[in-house]
């Protein structure tokens, strides 16, 4: 008997280079070739992870000058156009909604100590003093308030699969009422496992690190050296293959397992747009200030609705449905204050 290569026909004694004596004599030899050719099945798709790790990883790119001017040109930074930018909200009420990590906090090595600083949270602060406001993220909605600890706030997390209501008085907020939203309560248990079962896998590839997000999980390889990244792409792969069910996008130096059900960061914007009364309404400016991704989704919606404002983080150029761009943290930072000082100085009728 020959056993060939399923997609060649090659008998695959020949295809890897060994003769047929070799592998049926060698059990060993035998298992590997088996796992050199199920890796090969695997290798375009593999491949093509690997691949769009390489390309989301900036410092690889040289940025040329040319394409940086062209992309501010058409994504202005949002505290250049500070003023053309309030005098379209006249009449209407901003919502604020924040990302957090590399929006409110600096990107860090370890996912655990992404702090906020003291000025950031005052800022912050003040901004829900004046408008309503939602932090949006993809991590659990309790470690986000962990790291915030603004109980005046809206949060939205598991990549807004999660959302809450302030939980201290606050004139937004509608009634007694508490707003809760958990569309993917459902898969609880299935996130669980593939959490235990991925911190199994790729507990050998040192630096990656499992984040269980609640209703969602995060794959983190920011601390994992190049080399390795094919193997830890590959187990992902393998695990997620398991569970169609979940599905697998890619964030900063992480990878994002979530349901496959409609729902993220767009549509937990929509549904607080909604709670707040503002639901197919012209009186309202929701503001939106994401680094990531997923803040894609949100900045689509805006876009789509042809109303509020997209507001990228980011020093280099992406693609993005945001109209304006800043640069870091503290850009963002400067432009809450900008907010507040604006909305301290505008006529009550804002
Ligand atoms: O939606 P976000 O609030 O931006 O959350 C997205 C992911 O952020 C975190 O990971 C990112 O920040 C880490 C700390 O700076 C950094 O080490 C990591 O490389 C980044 O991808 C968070 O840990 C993830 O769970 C979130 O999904």
């Amino acid at each position: 008997m020959v056993i060939s290569d399923a997609k060649s026909g090659i008998p695959m004694a020949i295809a890897y280079g060994m003769s047929d004596s070799t592998l049926f004599g060698n059990f060993t030899q035998l298992k590997k070739l088996l796992k050199k050719f199920e890796t090969s099945q695997n290798g375009a798709k593999i491949n093509a992870l690997l691949d769009s790790m390489r390309a989301s990883s900036p410092t690889r790119r040289p940025i040329n000058a040319e394409d940086r001017n062209s992309w501010i040109l058409n994504h202005p930074s949002a505290l250049t156009m500070f003023e053309d930018i309030m005098s379209a909200s006249k009449g209407k009420q901003i919502v604020v909604f924040l990302d957090y990590d590399g929006t409110l906090s600096p990107i860090v090595e370890d996912p655990d100590r992404a702090f906020i600083t003291t000025e950031m949270r005052e800022a912050v602060r003040e901004v829900a003093k004046h408008f309503p406001t939602a932090i949006v993220s993809g991590r659990c909605r309790a470690k986000v308030y962990g790291f915030v600890r603004l109980s005046e706030l809206y949060y939205a997390g598991s990549q807004g699969m999660d959302i809450k209501g302030p939980t201290k008085g606050h004139k937004h907020r509608k009634g007694n009422q508490t707003v809760l939203c958990q569309p993917a309560r459902e898969f609880l248990p299935m996130i669980d496992e593939v959490y235990k079962v991925l911190t199994y896998k790729v507990k050998c590839i040192p630096g990656a690190i499992v984040e269980n997000n609640k209703f969602c999980l995060s794959v983190h390889y920011r601390c994992v050296d190049e080399t390795k990244w094919g193997e830890l792409a590959d187990q992902v792969k393998m695990v997620i293959k398991n569970y169609p069910q979940l599905r697998l996008t890619q964030g900063r130096k992480v990878f994002e397992i979530r349901p496959t059900i409609k729902w993220n960061k767009g549509n937990a914007l929509e549904f607080l747009l909604e709670s707040l009364g503002y639901a197919e309404s012209n009186d309202v400016l929701p503001v939106y200030i994401g680094d990531d991704r997923t803040d894609e989704d949100a900045f689509k919606v805006l876009h789509d609705k042809g109303q509020g404002l997209g507001i990228l983080v980011s020093k280099t150029p992406k693609e993005t449905n945001a109209s304006y761009s800043l640069q870091e943290p503290s850009e963002v930072m400067h432009f809450l204050k900008r907010l507040v000082e604006w909305k301290k100085l505008s006529p009550p009728s804002h």
